[in-house]
């Protein structure tokens, strides 16, 4: 069993200010193991970087504990600094100076020597694709350029665990999916990540396991397979009507059909639950449109992190 990487416990963060009270984290306990590419999922506003930012030493949390990389960021936060590598939302590169020097000067400022620093500073930008933009300056980086330069930054000492939060938010889709081809290299030999995505489609495609929170809580956490067999098993069918359709008369005929677990109402949408598609999706239209109900629509979602979710809260997953 590999070794523990981070740890929380009942991680709460309330932000005070101006007579108000944000309850931005309400619980959230997570477990990431040495070498894993773990991913916290959830919806904008959901609390993930204020736990990016408490396990990063950013944030004071309210309560609860953590350790990060055998530290206590509370309590040592130096020592967590030294151990991990964190790439922020936002662009925190050094604007009056070079690709290369901005990688240069973490290393010095984390002890290194001046042809260390260097060294490191340019056989990483040579992995990550940027060997011929050392000498670049900052504003002449595209978006994604600039995220790699940051990532190749947080890299420079070795950290234990790369924090990433929202690494590709923003970035144009092949851009994004050069980034997860780094991330999968990086991971494939042995770095343990942290990112915090509203992605579905990121999670699923990069982490080993995923932490689904939302308001600030935990819902769930696994493999996408322990996730999807768990929580969101089923398929689901949905059937959009006309807009101002009840569906009062059609929800009782359609939970009698043989496979269909669960069913939601949603305005004029039928969410069907089912484990299995064959006949149930013809049978469900049958039964709306023996009810007499205009169908604008039918689609079916195989299971995947966005049944989870759906699973877990009732609603759809807007990114
Ligand atoms: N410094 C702060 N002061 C007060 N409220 C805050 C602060 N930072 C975040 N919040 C609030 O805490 C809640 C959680 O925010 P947080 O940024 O952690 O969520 P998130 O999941 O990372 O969302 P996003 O992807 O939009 O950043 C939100 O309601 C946000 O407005």
């Amino acid at each position: 069993m590999a070794a523990i990487a981070i740890e929380t416990s009942n991680l709460h963060k309330t932000y005070r200010g101006g007579g108000r009270e944000v309850h931005a984290v309400r619980g959230i306990s997570l477990s990431v193991r040495e070498g894993e590419a773990f991913g916290l999922l959830g919806p904008n506003g959901a609390g993930k970087s204020t736990t990016f930012g408490m396990l990063t030493t950013r944030v004071q949390p309210t309560s609860g504990s953590m350790r990060v990389a055998g530290a206590d960021p509370v309590a040592d936060p130096v020592s967590v600094k030294r151990r991990i590598g964190a790439v922020t939302q936002h662009n925190t590169l050094d604007r009056q100076l070079t690709a290369l020097e901005n990688l240069e000067f973490r290393g010095r400022f984390a002890g290194l020597s001046v042809r260390t620093a260097r060294q490191r500073g340019q056989e990483l930008l040579e992995r990550f694709g940027l060997g011929d933009r050392g000498d670049a300056m900052v504003h002449r980086l595209s978006g994604g350029q600039a995220q790699r330069v940051m990532i190749a930054r947080a890299l420079l000492t070795r950290p234990a665990v790369l924090f990433l939060d929202e690494p590709t938010s923003g970035l144009d889709p092949q851009t994004r999916v050069n980034l997860w081809e780094m991330l999968r290299e990086m991971h494939a030999e042995g770095q343990t990540i942290l990112l915090t995505t509203h992605y579905l489609e990121e999670a699923e495609a990069l982490c080993e396991r995923i932490t689904v929170v939302d308001h600030g809580r935990t819902l769930a956490s696994g493999s996408l397979e322990e996730l999807t067999s768990l929580k969101g098993g089923d398929s689901v069918v949905s059937v959009v009507h006309e807009p101002g359709t009840s569906l009062m008369n059609v929800l009782e005929p359609v939970r009698r059909i043989p496979g269909v677990s669960r069913t939601e109402a949603d305005d004029a949408t039928l969410r069907v639950f089912t484990d299995r598609l064959h006949g149930v999706v013809p049978a469900v239209l049958r039964a709306s449109l023996d009810a007499g109900l205009l169908v604008l629509d039918v689609s079916v979602r195989r299971p995947s992190l966005e049944t989870v979710f759906l699973a877990l809260t009732g609603r759809e997953y807007r990114e």
